[in-house]
């Protein structure tokens, strides 16, 4: 089975190499927490190959897209003038722009994703829909009807797949119904405030006829490089999350036991 770079080492080497060809991957999360920045790396590791890819960003402009990649040494304007890569932009509904999303429905999307692969061919692997959460805001209950159809209609045009959803920021959970149910693959971008500073960890949650690595994984996002896994979270870490007052208080419970 041909696996597919994240383009970030320390991710591949707890998916046994990669993305298994063909899948479609669920990247679930809270805002800030590296979804994007993880998509850009996808993305990057295909151009670097010279492969060509397709990009539907939703939540930020295409420009924003290019200059945050510039910010770790991709060049995904080149890409663009060359014509390897599309980035379908759903945000500024620029109406005299070919690779733009108006209505932003699952339907328009697909139609434009398989405009991008009739064009650029089969050296378009890779694809990412950042995020799908945009699709259903008005209407949640979509979400899991679309998603079936987004998977089915996908899996016809020799896509591997990276699929961003939004969790909130109040409960950690899923807009509505997740597309983790039709995922081939989950990874799971969390966040914590540890001793004060905000830290995020990701976890593979799931990766069909992959043996993965089971553990959260601290993530470190540098200017310049991008992001990296630096070290598995530990037990003694997570604790340290604690709120100051519930510390205080597990820590008298075993002085008095100690007593
Ligand atoms: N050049 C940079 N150098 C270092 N860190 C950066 C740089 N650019 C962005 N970041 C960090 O990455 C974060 C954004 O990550 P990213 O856009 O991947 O989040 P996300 O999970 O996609 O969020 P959302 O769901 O809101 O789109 C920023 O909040 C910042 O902390």
């Amino acid at each position: 089975m041909e696996r597919l770079s994240t383009g970030i080492s320390s991710l591949d080497s707890l998916l046994a190499g990669g993305i298994p060809e063909g899948f479609f991957v669920a990247l679930v999360g809270m805002p800030g927490t590296g979804k994007t920045i993880a998509c850009l790396h996808f993305i990057n590791a295909g151009l670097l190959k010279g492969e060509k890819a397709v990009y539907v960003t939703t939540e930020e402009s295409r420009e924003s897209i290019v200059r945050q990649a510039s910010q770790f040494n991709m060049n995904f304007d080149k890409a663009l003038r060359e014509n390897r890569l599309i980035i379908i932009d759903a945000l500024m509904r620029a109406t005299s722009d070919e690779w733009t999303l108006n209505l932003v429905t699952v339907e328009e999307m697909l139609d434009k994703v398989i405009q991008a692969k009739k064009l650029l061919g089969s050296q378009a692997r890779r694809l990412v829909i950042d995020s799908m959460s945009a699709f259903w805001l008005r209407a949640p209950v979509k979400a899991r009807e679309e998603s079936y159809l987004v998977k089915r209609v996908l899996a016809k045009w020799d896509y591997t797949v990276y699929a961003t959803s939004q969790y909130a920021i109040t409960t950690g959970g899923a807009f509505g119904w997740g597309l983790e149910h039709i995922a081939d693959g989950i990874i799971h971008f969390k966040r914590r405030i540890i001793n004060g500073t905000l830290t995020r960890y990701l976890i593979v949650e799931k990766m069909r006829q992959t043996p993965h690595d089971l553990r959260a994984w601290e993530i470190s996002i540098v200017d310049g490089q991008g992001l990296t896994l630096t070290r598995p979270l530990t037990r003694r870490v997570e604790d340290e999350a604690l709120p100051d007052s519930v510390a205080k208080k597990i820590k008298r419970v075993i002085s008095e036991e100690e007593h």
